[in-house]
């Protein structure tokens, strides 16, 4: 097989001065040849220096990549081969060749240039194919010279001719003589393409670092790795897959790719997948400090499933590198590269560069989805705290849950007044469409605390979160519910109000961050707190105005100014006094003896003034201790004193925009007069214990019975107050002295109860009439009332025909009469002692001596203190 060759395809001169010629031809070829930086200049140069002086077709320079024990093409000499129109040119140019075939064997072993004739060789199966395809294209021999770097070969020059037998030994000994320069020439090219090379990734990497400094988001490291990757992989597309938040999984970042249409629906589907980090692949590459490059094929028929392999293999890329994505010790993901070449260098430096940026990302969305979280919180705050109703906070949460949240609201409970069931406060029906039966009927069951779900979320500090999947596995009803709505959690929460529990929420949702929770559970705890306390305040107003109306319209029909009966001239005064004081806001005070109508005529001035929409406020002086009287009227703070447990406000306050009606002012104790002046002087206040002044718009009618001017003489009443209420006195004539209005209120009367009690009684009968004018009325109209009140009871129907005025009444009356010297006061005194005999001592109850008088029991008390009544007067006698 091997051929020593004899003969020189052209023969040199045989002159000496040729020779010479000769080596100095090959001695310039030396020189030049070790200058040689550029791969290309070295084959030109060969043949041009070479081919002057011996003949043959074309040259080719390949090297021996010994990792993988085989050779390739290196420097071609393009333009004379004669085989580069064949149509296997490219393939051989670009295949290599395994080092362990004989022919190859035959060229390493030897140290000097060796031929072959192609004939010979070419059909071994094991010869390289491109012996045959030179063979098709003439050549005929190769001479084959060992190039060697140090002690190692690197490569071969092949020098082709087409013909037989054409390499002489002189060729051959120079081919020998100049394989050394030949050596250190390519050498010396590989190292300066090395240089380059790593100058190149240099500058890529420089660039790189600069473009990829400026990320801040996501789109930007799309732009930037794009744009870089397509500098050193033209062709190729590469994604970066981030391990998921759940640490199980990773998901597509970014990615590139030309060769796939943006709307493919594999690609699509590639994009939004979770694949697990365990798939045999992901894992190798997280766990390798080395890139690693897998064939898409062989993975493929190792039985990886994964889809997107498919997808590579589609798109045709054969060979896929991954390189992991990593921080310090914490992996952030993998860098997939559709490349089949592995510059470990490079792509580590540039996965070094990606997993900075990205960190520098995920930090930045962390602390964007932080402020998203606390502006969001914020808004939902702002949203919630206007919430009064139902159906507002309804809006409110709904809006926020599911707009912004992404998450729906499976039920909030409120636990009810009994402290132990628990009632649906809202919920989200449009979850269960799957499951509406079941729904309606887990509702319509009530729960309670005990439930087991609710038990541990009630005991639980900051909520639970239920894995919708393994509840469901334990065919408990709620769970098998929530698993309808295709969720992976429940986030169960208590809702509570300091330490008190509301109620609780569910929330389902795929994942959900803890600092929303909380803070959305705080807002909506709040948010039913206020809700349930404001449905208390209206429930609370509402009975409060029905109150009201119902004692407005009793007030109406007890004190309708038109049953003001009494049309004598005292009366007539009376009205017209009324009628001129009762649209302004002046003070009135009302005067005259007990029951002659004071609090009427109040109430009826009250009615006819501008102030007549809001109740008249009334006070009784004398029925309060004096303790009790700066507080009643004044109002207090919580604490103002021992007992004031609560905030407290006076009547003063309540008849805001009102009248306030001071009845038996002459009882008030002169301590309280000399605050009552203050406020009536200064039209404002302040509560007990309160720092606060409070403006008030009150008008004063104030009322007594007792003679003031004595009071003020006597010094029981202050002279400035007496002035401040003596605005416009209004004085009530006694009954004695209008006995003209004795029939028409006995009428009145009749009419009244007559009503009150279902009896018929029409008329009374005139010796009545007669017996009543003759009586002197201490008690007045009052007592009148009482009168007819009894007799209409005892009587039959039809005609009143008998009063039952007391026999003792008759002879006071005459004894009233027969002492014409005794003072009203007096006659007061004994009227009272009389009373407290008939009832047998009883001051208050029933039966007693205030009933049969119709005054308070305490107002009994204090007259009877003041006109000095004790048990001997009464029960002596
Ligand atoms: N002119 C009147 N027409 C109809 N009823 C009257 C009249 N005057 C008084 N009455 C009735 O007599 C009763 C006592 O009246 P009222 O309470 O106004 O008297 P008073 O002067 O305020 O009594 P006291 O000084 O004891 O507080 C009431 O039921 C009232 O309706």
């Amino acid at each position: 097989m091997k051929k020593e060759a004899d003969t020189l395809n052209v023969s040199p001169t045989s002159s000496k001065a040729s020779l010479e010629r000769e080596r100095k031809i090959l001695l310039d070829l030396g020189n030049d040849i070790t200058k040689v930086r550029d791969k290309n200049d070295l084959i030109v140069l060969f043949s041009k220096r070479i081919k002057c002086l011996y003949y043959f077709t074309h040259t080719i320079v390949t090297l021996i990549d010994h990792k993988d024990e085989t050779y390739s093409a290196f420097l071609l000499d393009n333009e004379a081969s004669p085989i580069r129109t064949h149509a296997q040119y490219q393939q051989m140019v670009k295949a290599r060749f395994p080092l362990n075939e004989p022919f190859i064997q035959a060229a390493l072993a030897s140290d000097d240039p060796i031929s072959f004739v192609l004939e010979d060789i070419m059909n071994n199966p094991q010869s390289p194919p491109f012996l045959k395809v030179n063979y098709e294209g003439g050549v005929r021999e190769i001479l084959m010279t060992k190039l060697m770097n140090a002690d190692k070969p690197m490569g071969f020059i092949h020098i082709y001719t087409d013909k037989p037998g054409g390499f002489s030994t002189e060729f051959r000994s120079i081919m020998k003589g100049i394989a050394s320069q030949l050596s250190g020439a390519v050498s010396n090219i590989l190292k300066n393409e090395d240089i380059l090379n790593q100058e190149k990734e240099k500058s890529f990497l420089l660039d790189f670092s600069n473009d990829i400094s400026c990320v801040r988001t996501k789109e930007d490291l799309e732009k930037a790795v794009s744009a870089s990757l397509r500098k050193i992989n033209p062709l190729g597309g590469y994604v970066i897959r981030k391990i998921n938040d759940d640490g199980l999984t990773m998901s597509a970042y970014v990615y590139g790719s030309e060769a796939i249409p943006p709307d493919d629906e594999l690609l699509q589907e590639v994009l939004s997948a979770k694949f697990p980090i365990e798939d045999g692949l992901q894992n190798r590459v997280l766990d390798s400090y080395i890139p690693l490059l897998f064939s898409t094929e062989r993975e493929i028929s190792r039985g990886i499933k994964s889809i997107y392999l498919q997808l590579w293999k589609r798109t045709g890329y054969k060979t896929m590198v991954g390189i992991r994505l990593r921080i310090a010790d914490r992996n952030l993901g993998i860098l997939w590269l559709a490349i089949d070449e592995v510059n470990i260098q490079l792509l580590k430096g540039i996965c070094h560069q990606i997993s900075i940026a990205m960190a520098n990302i995920m930090a930045n969305e962390e602390v964007e989805t932080k402020q998203r979280e606390q502006g969001f919180l914020i808004d939902f705050s702002n949203d919630i705290a206007s919430v009064k109703t139902k159906p507002e906070f309804e809006t409110a949460v709904f809006k926020v849950l599911e707009n912004l949240l992404h998450t729906k609201l499976a039920m909030i409970q409120v636990i009810a007044s009994d402290g132990f069931h628990l009632d649906p406060f809202m919920y989200d029906r449009s979850l269960y469409q799957n499951a509406v039966k079941d729904f309606d009927e887990i509702v319509a069951n009530r729960i309670n605390i005990e439930e087991p779900y609710t038990a541990r979320v009630l005991s639980s500090e900051s909520g639970v979160v239920f894995s919708v999947e393994d509840e469901a596995k334990t065919g408990n009803v709620f769970a098998l519910l929530w698993k309808t709505t295709g969720f992976k959690n429940m986030y169960s929460l208590p809702l509570r109000a300091g330490n008190q529990n509301l109620g609780t929420i569910w929330l389902l949702a795929d994942s959900l961050s803890q600092l929303m929770l909380k803070g959305i559970c705080a807002q909506i705890s709040i948010a039913i707190a206020n809700i349930q306390a404001n449905e208390k305040v209206l429930a609370y107003k509402k009975q409060l105005e029905q109150e009201n109306d119902y004692l407005k319209e009793q007030i109406r029909t007890i004190y309708n100014f038109a049953e003001i009966i009494g049309s004598g001239d005292e009366m007539e005064k009376v009205y017209h006094l009324m009628s001129l004081v009762a649209d302004s806001n002046s003070t009135v005070l009302v005067l005259g003896e007990t029951g002659t109508g004071k609090e009427l005529i109040a109430r009826a001035i009250h009615n006819a003034s501008p102030r007549k929409d809001k109740l008249m406020v009334k006070v009784n002086c004398a029925a309060l201790p004096a303790n009790l009287i700066e507080s009643e009227l004044f109002g207090h703070e919580r604490g103002a004193f021992t007992g004031a447990l609560d905030r407290r406000i006076g009547k003063f306050e309540l008849a805001n925009h009102s009248t306030l009606f001071l009845d038996e002012i002459g009882e008030m104790p002169l301590e309280a007069q000399a605050k009552l002046l203050r406020v009536i002087q200064e039209r404002e206040l302040e509560r007990i214990g309160g720092k606060q002044t409070i403006k008030i718009d009150v008008r004063i009618i104030a009322a007594t019975n007792r003679d003031l001017e004595e009071e003020v003489k006597a010094g029981r009443f202050r002279a400035d107050l007496y002035y401040r209420l003596n605005v416009f006195p209004i004085s009530l004539p006694p009954l004695r002295d209008r006995m003209e209005d004795i029939e028409p209120l006995s009428y009145f009367f009749v009419s009244k109860f007559s009503k009150n009690t279902g009896r018929r009684i029409t008329k009374i009968a005139p010796g009545v009439i007669q017996q009543l004018r003759t009586y002197t009325w201490p008690g007045n109209v009052r007592e009148l009332e009482h009168l007819i009140e009894r007799s209409v009871l005892l009587s039959p129907e039809g005609v009143l025909k008998e009063v039952f005025i007391p026999k003792t009444s008759a002879s006071e009356k005459n004894e009233v009469a027969l002492l014409p010297n005794q003072s009203l006061e007096e006659v007061e005194r004994s009227y009272i002692i009389e009373v407290l005999k008939r009832s047998s001592g009883k001051i208050s109850g029933v039966g007693g001596a205030a009933e049969i008088l119709d005054i308070p029991g305490n107002t009994l008390h204090s007259k009877m203190k003041k006109l000095n009544i004790g048990k001997a007067d009464y029960f002596g006698k």
